[in-house]
């Protein structure tokens, strides 16, 4: 018998996976989960009285006023009556449930290619190339969804019987919801309505499946650190767990979960073609000690090649642009690069 012939490339190491290590009932937390104390869950909270996240109902006569306000006050808010099966946020909750609790060897078949770089669609771990960053207490499942050359359903899981059906509807419905939000955004400004879809171009859809393990010390970690997220707009629905905080006038105000419900959040390039009239939104997620929890964010980004910059009929000679036009996928490429360090990368492009 010949002998094998070795590998050209030693495989690289496998991420250490957060499950695992909830699972092993340790009562410490490994130190390259432990925040700097300025950046725990326990600081700069808001008072019980505070503000109160938006809730929109989108089957009113006329949403754009209160989605006006929602943008520029606070840059999230949640989306009731937006028109998709409540039966299809389940069923999307329960495959990733499903996924997450099945056998290791089966959630490793789908493991996202590291070869690939960090925005691999698969299971992972870790998302940042950088070595000396502070770890978010999270796996995920990332599905590149659209435009539909990108949408490989043999790269998701064949071991849960509905998982693609699933996935392909909901990234349709998510498809049709974000236009449509985008159409009430623009007009709420003004635009015309099919500005920013249209400014974004071929648009490029991930879902990512975030699963947060119970945490030994939810003080000292987070499931994910302070960000903005990239893109044009994350669709979220979470479960009944809650752990979402978005971060309102320097204090952070954590979600309620409301059924049926979805999470709207700007992103940072609307933040641009709206020239800073609506910012994108900082967000996180707090773990806790009991409960795993679950989210799945739907990502509504331009392509890679795509110039996003402010919308011309937005500046005058009082109101200038604020930022210089950027490469989408430059932008991405510096986020990857550095990770978010709870600062906003955008404010990189700002016009001093
Ligand atoms: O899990 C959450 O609630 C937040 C997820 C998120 O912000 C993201 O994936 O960008
Ligand atoms: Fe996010």
């Amino acid at each position: 018998m010949e002998a094998a012939t070795p590998p050209l490339h030693l495989p690289l190491p496998l991420p250490q996976r957060v499950q695992i290590l909830s699972q092993s009932g340790l009562s410490n937390l490994p130190s390259s989960y432990i925040q700097p104390p300025s950046l725990r869950p326990h600081s700069h909270y808001v008072a019980p009285s505070g503000p109160s996240f938006p809730t929109i109902d989108l089957s009113s006569s006329d949403p754009t006023p209160q989605v006006r306000r929602a943008c520029s006050e606070w840059g999230a808010f949640h989306v009731i009556n937006h028109g998709v099966p409540p039966s299809l946020l389940k069923e999307m909750r329960s495959v990733g449930v499903k996924f997450f609790e099945s056998p290791m060897e089966q959630k490793t078949r789908f493991s996202c290619d590291l070869t690939v770089g960090p925005a691999a669609q698969g299971y992972g771990s870790r998302m940042l190339a950088r070595d000396d960053t502070v770890l978010d207490w999270r796996d995920y499942f990332d599905h590149h969804t659209l435009p539909l050359d990108r949408r490989h359903p043999t790269k998701w899981p064949d071991f849960i019987s509905n998982y693609r059906e699933v996935v392909t509807q909901y990234s349709n419905e998510m498809e049709r919801l974000a236009k449509r939000l985008l159409s009430i955004i623009s007009q709420s400004l003004n635009l015309p309505p099919s500005y920013i879809e249209d400014a974004v171009g071929d648009v490029y859809q991930n879902i990512t499946v975030s699963f947060y393990p119970p945490c030994p010390r939810p003080d000292l970690a987070l499931g994910l650190q302070a960000h903005s997220d990239m893109g044009a707009i994350t669709l979220l629905i979470q479960d009944d767990v809650g752990g979402l905080e978005v971060l309102k006038d320097d204090q952070w105000v954590l979600l309620q979960p409301l059924e049926d419900a979805i999470v709207v959040i700007l992103a940072d390039m609307t933040e641009i073609m709206t020239n800073g009239a609506y910012k994108s939104s900082v967000h996180r997620a707090l773990v806790n000690a009991n409960k795993a929890r679950l989210s799945v964010a739907t990502f509504y980004d331009p392509s890679k090649v795509r110039k996003i910059y402010p919308a011309p009929p937005l500046i005058t000679a009082e109101n200038r642009a604020k930022y210089k036009e950027v490469v989408y996928g430059d932008f991405v490429n510096s986020w990857y690069g550095q990770g978010p360090e709870g600062k906003r990368n955008i404010d990189a492009l700002l016009i001093q």
